[in-house]
């Protein structure tokens, strides 16, 4: 295989991307990797450029070593050039929802077995007014915490930063709702929500169970909205979306489509968070490029029915 490696250095706690040159260098040995060219990102959207760089033909794969926001980069670089080359994530970033839904390993053993005995499958990607994503889009409470937790904190404290960046935010935004209207398959209404989120996987936020019916390569994305509600009853719909069973609750509205508009009724200033990165302001139009892409996924994974 011919490898592009796109490797953001500082995602997550910076511990798999130290053992990248061990993963390597035994896949070159094996002659599994024939030939390699590794780019470091420096900042914003130097995933999304580099990879709209490549030409056709070039690779045979792009391996993404960071997290979600480094994917959304990748997969963003692809699509807006119009490259459907396969990928394969290796996940070093702070929660890799993505990765975490796909069981992707994140240790070298299991990394380098990825790739001697992996297989490509087809995955649904979606579209939200000019950008992509692969996972989830959210916005409304507690949406901008990936944003707000900053890469320093993020390194030395992995997943706390962001429940730290989370409990600060509760009380600023608990008492919040914003009206909202939902259009889908010619039908429409209007919510006083508090977030909602649309997803591909379903996995968001470090919650496995928050999309519990997505499938990767369904067709369709799972819109979760959630009403305005009082504390209490969000301290149980926070233990039941743990559980994955929040989708039959009265304050939840849960439903799959290929398409969604969303617009807000109000003067809220609602910004939509794509994949844990700024993907700016409401309205928000959501397709989805069905089997879009191909990702690089260990063997074992084929007895997971969701795919
Ligand atoms: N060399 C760099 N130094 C600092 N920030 C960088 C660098 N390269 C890319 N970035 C930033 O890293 C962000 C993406 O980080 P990524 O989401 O992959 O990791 P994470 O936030 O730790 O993980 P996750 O999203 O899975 O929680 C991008 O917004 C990009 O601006």
């Amino acid at each position: 295989m011919r490898v592009k490696i796109i490797n953001n250095p500082s995602s997550g706690r910076t511990i798999v991307q130290k053992s990248l040159e061990i993963i390597v260098g035994r896949l070159v040995l094996e002659n599994i990797f024939k030939t390699v060219d590794k780019f470091d990102t420096r900042g914003k959207f130097d995933a999304m450029n580099e990879v709209m760089k490549i030409k056709e033909g070039e690779f045979d794969l792009i391996v993404v070593v960071g997290g979600d926001g480094t994917l959304n980069e990748v997969i963003n670089g692809m699509m807006k050039a119009d490259l459907r080359l396969p990928f394969a994530v290796i996940p070093a970033g702070t929660v890799n929802d993505f990765a975490n839904y796909l069981s992707i390993p994140n240790d070298i053993d299991g990394i380098c077995d990825m790739f001697r005995n992996g297989r490509l499958i087809d995955i649904d990607v979606c579209k939200v007014n000019e950008n992509y994503f692969i996972n989830v889009a959210a916005a409304g409470l507690l949406t901008d915490v990936a944003i707000k937790a900053s890469v320093a904190s993020k390194t030395v404290f992995g997943k706390f930063a962001y429940y730290a960046e989370g409990i600060k935010e509760i009380p600023k935004q608990l008492f919040k709702s914003i009206k909202l209207e939902f259009k889908y398959n010619c039908k429409s209404f209007v919510e006083d929500v508090m977030l909602f989120a649309v997803l591909n996987s379903s996995s968001a936020g470090g919650f496995k169970k928050f999309a519990p019916q997505a499938g990767l390569n369904d067709g369709k994305f799972d819109v979760c909205i959630f009403k305005k509600i009082d504390i209490f009853d969000a301290a149980t719909l926070f233990l039941k979306i743990i559980r994955g069973d929040h989708i039959n609750n009265e304050n939840v509205i849960y439903f799959q489509t290929d398409n969604l508009y969303v617009k807000c009724l109000d003067d809220s200033n609602m910004n939509i968070d794509i994949d844990g990165e700024n993907g700016g302001p409401l309205p928000a139009k959501f397709e989805i490029i069905s089997s879009g892409l191909k990702i690089f996924i260990p063997d074992y994974l084929k007895f997971n029915n969701k795919l």
